[in-house]
């Protein structure tokens, strides 16, 4: 990352503004920029959002923020505005137990990092409530210095014993309820069609579908 936060007025790039307000309308001069440093999040943003929004990506690992989930998102979509100088969209992913009144929470990436599936699992020995939720937090920031527009995504289920490929995260000991399949033993499009990251999506297609965005990318209209 370059420069302070928030940045100085002269810090900022001068390029001409990428969202210009036309009254009602709001026309985007670029694609949104999903940004992650996460490369198996990005394949399934890819695949749910197919080409319902003009949509790029840039690889980059913000900084893992504190604080409640929103806050987080809102945070890091204000990082990544400020990076792009864009429109942008990111998202902060919550892995939740009901027995540890929602931790890991945004802290899951540490916890997976530290102790692992095993690790995790043990964290509940204690308890008889296996109950956890995915939770998906995108945040949609049109520009540098503009407000983000956050859409929440939950999907129920338990922390079982690591099941499936070992590919993406705690994917193998997240059963979603209804499912005697974790997420890593589910093909993809089963689990995209339940997730919380689809659940959040669809927020963010009918926000797109319905808030008068108007793309102009390379003379287009
Ligand atoms: O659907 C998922 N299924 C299984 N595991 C998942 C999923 N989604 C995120 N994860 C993992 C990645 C990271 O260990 C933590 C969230 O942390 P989080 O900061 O949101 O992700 P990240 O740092 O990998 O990518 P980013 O650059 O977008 O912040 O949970
Ligand atoms: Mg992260």
């Amino acid at each position: 990352m370059s420069g302070g936060y928030p940045p100085s007025p002269s810090s900022l790039p001068s390029q001409s503004s990428p969202s210009v307000n036309e009254g009602a309308m709001r026309v985007l001069t670029r694609p949104v920029t999903f940004v992650t440093g996460n490369a198996k999040k990005l394949e399934e943003v890819r695949a749910i959002l197919g080409n319902s929004i003009p949509f790029q990506s840039l690889r980059l690992d913000l900084p893992e923020l504190q604080g409640e989930p929103e806050e987080i998102s809102k945070g890091k979509a204000r990082l990544a505005a400020t990076e792009v100088n864009g429109p942008v969209l990111v998202e902060d992913t919550c892995l939740c137990f009901n027995a540890l009144n929602g931790l890991p929470g945004p802290y899951i990436k540490w916890f997976l990092e530290k102790i692992g599936h095993e690790g995790l699992n043990n964290l509940l020995m204690a308890y008889e409530d296996k109950s956890a939720y995915a939770a998906c937090v995108f945040s949609l920031a049109l520009g540098p210095n503009t407000e983000p527009l956050t859409f929440v995504g939950k999907t129920m289920g338990k922390i079982v014993p690591a099941r499936g490929p070992k590919d993406f995260g705690w994917d193998p000991i997240f059963q979603p309820n209804g499912y005697e399949l974790t997420f890593a033993e589910m093909p993809k499009e089963e689990k995209n069609k339940i997730s919380h990251r689809s659940k959040a999506l669809t927020l963010v297609k009918s926000h797109f579908a319905v808030a008068g965005y108007h793309f102009q990318i390379n003379g287009s209209s």
